[in-house]
């Protein structure tokens, strides 16, 4: 099931989603003792981690990794770790137990093996995944048209290597499975290009032509979509 929250400017959009994931990480942490967030990473989430990190969650009970990585060095300008290190990881959230999908392979696929295992010792089933949404409809690193995407929607694993057909590095991306092993599937969107597509995705079709319908098109896992034109 989808829930849309629509919103005109994308701060108040931001401020809106960081409330809520922050409520739901404080009533995990409060039920089970700790509590997992797989974030995305790109442009738009920055926004939404800079005000979560001034949430005061008991933060040492909080697990955070990434939906998806660029096989970049950490201190690279494109690399998702940077974003999260420079917004959320900061101040009382540096607490936060970080788990990394890049490791020190040379390439994303001789990596994948130590990222699945870190994957896996993960707290299952993950509290929330935030989803963003390329303009191709791709979500995490799963990407229409890449060799990879049928793996991606198909495989058992947690995570796998992707060379995106266009945009530039090799990728580390959680897999559908893995996405759809999640309490809350969150997706922000921002702009009336995106809202076209996530509105194109929500009319039905092949997951293959916009992947993003892997995690809408669904009744495993309850969506919410903050929406901002
Ligand atoms: O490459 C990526 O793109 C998507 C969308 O990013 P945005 O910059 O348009 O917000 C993002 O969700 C993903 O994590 C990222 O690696």
């Amino acid at each position: 099931m989808v829930t849309e929250h629509d919103f005109d400017d994308g701060a108040a959009a931001a401020a809106d989603l960081a409330r809520r994931i922050e409520a739901l990480l404080a009533a995990a942490i409060a039920q089970r003792g700790v509590a997992a967030i797989a974030l995305s990473g790109g442009r738009s989430p920055r926004p939404v981690l800079e005000a979560l990190s001034a949430a005061p969650l008991d933060w040492g009970k909080v697990v955070v990794t990434l939906v998806d990585e660029r096989w970049v060095a950490p201190d690279h300008a494109d690399s998702n770790e940077r974003l999260l290190r420079e917004t959320l990881l900061q101040g009382a959230a540096a607490a936060a137990r970080f788990v990394p999908m890049k490791n020190g392979a040379a390439n994303a696929y001789a990596g994948q093996p130590e990222c699945e295992a870190a994957f896996a010792a993960l707290p299952w089933p993950l509290d929330i995944v935030l989803l963003g949404m390329g303009e191709d409809g791709h979500t995490a690193s799963l990407f229409p048209g890449a060799a990879e995407l049928v793996e991606g929607l198909s495989t058992d694993a947690l995570t796998l290597a992707v060379t995106p057909p266009a945009a530039p590095h090799q990728r580390m991306s959680m897999s559908a499975k893995a996405i759809l092993s999640s309490r809350h599937i969150f997706l922000q969107i921002g702009g009336a290009a995106k809202r076209a597509v996530y509105d194109r995705a929500m009319a039905g079709g092949p997951v293959e032509e916009l992947p993003i319908r892997v995690a809408l098109l669904q009744d495993e896992v309850p969506v919410e979509v903050w929406v901002s034109t």
